[in-house]
């Protein structure tokens, strides 16, 4: 089954909505550059409020060490998620597991950058430029995807209600994220846009045999 991550959360009401609907993470942005951006007081309320067995993903770009730290101490997520330039060393240092965004944007330049983190306990393939934030709502060519990625990969960049069947069935991804595909504006989820991405997501796992032989 694909696991569906919805990101860029930012009111309890829906991260909420997600989990009921069957969401398995929400994503929280922590970097000053996102319109999705959470205080730490947020943050809180909304991890507080969410169901057992829901992951809390916090996201960073080219941050402070003290400022994810902070987040580490204060909100306590179950993963930590890099967008920028940071290393594979300095991800691990929080002693947390980490997911590195890999900007897919420029195609099969970027391909080199999949094998730089070996710590990472998955690798989430976005569609923005490097050095772009993530949450831009731009697809990629799932074509150039390698077969063989030593991590488990998380497909984002562009995913919605329309496309994301056809992405599970073509990529077979361990997971999907989401954020400007189920909004209604940026940081504001669509509750009929969320239902009908995970939906599809579903209806596509009934019949994608080959992702679980
Ligand atoms: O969402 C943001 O505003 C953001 C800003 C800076 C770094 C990362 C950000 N989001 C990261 C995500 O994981 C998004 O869900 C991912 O980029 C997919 O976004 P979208 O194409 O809008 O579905």
């Amino acid at each position: 089954m694909t696991r569906i991550k919805c990101c860029g959360m930012t009111r309890v009401e829906d991260a909420l909505l997600a989990a009921r609907l069957g969401a398995d993470a929400i994503g929280l942005v922590f970097t000053t550059r996102s319109k999705r951006r959470v205080t730490l007081a947020r943050a809180r309320e909304i991890v507080a409020a969410l169901p057992p067995f829901i992951a809390t993903v916090a996201l960073f770009m080219d941050d402070a060490t003290a400022r994810v730290q902070q987040v580490v101490d204060e909100v306590a997520p179950t993963l930590l998620q890099f967008h920028g330039r940071e290393s594979d060393d300095w991800c691990a240092q929080f002693g947390r597991p980490f997911l590195k965004a890999i900007a897919m944007g420029e195609g099969a330049s970027a391909l080199p950058r999949l094998r730089d983190y070996p710590r990472a306990a998955g690798l989430l393939l976005d569609g923005h430029a490097a050095g772009e934030a993530g949450g831009s709502g731009r697809a990629f060519d799932w074509s150039l995807l390698p077969g063989d990625l030593a991590q488990p990969m998380i497909l984002a960049g562009g995913l919605h209600a329309g496309n994301v069947g056809d992405a599970v069935r073509t990529v077979c991804p361990w997971a999907v994220d989401v954020a400007s595909g189920v909004e209604s504006t940026p940081g504001i989820k669509d509750a009929a846009r969320l239902e009908a991405f995970i939906r599809a997501v579903r209806a596509a796992d009934a019949e994608q045999v080959a992702c679980r032989a």
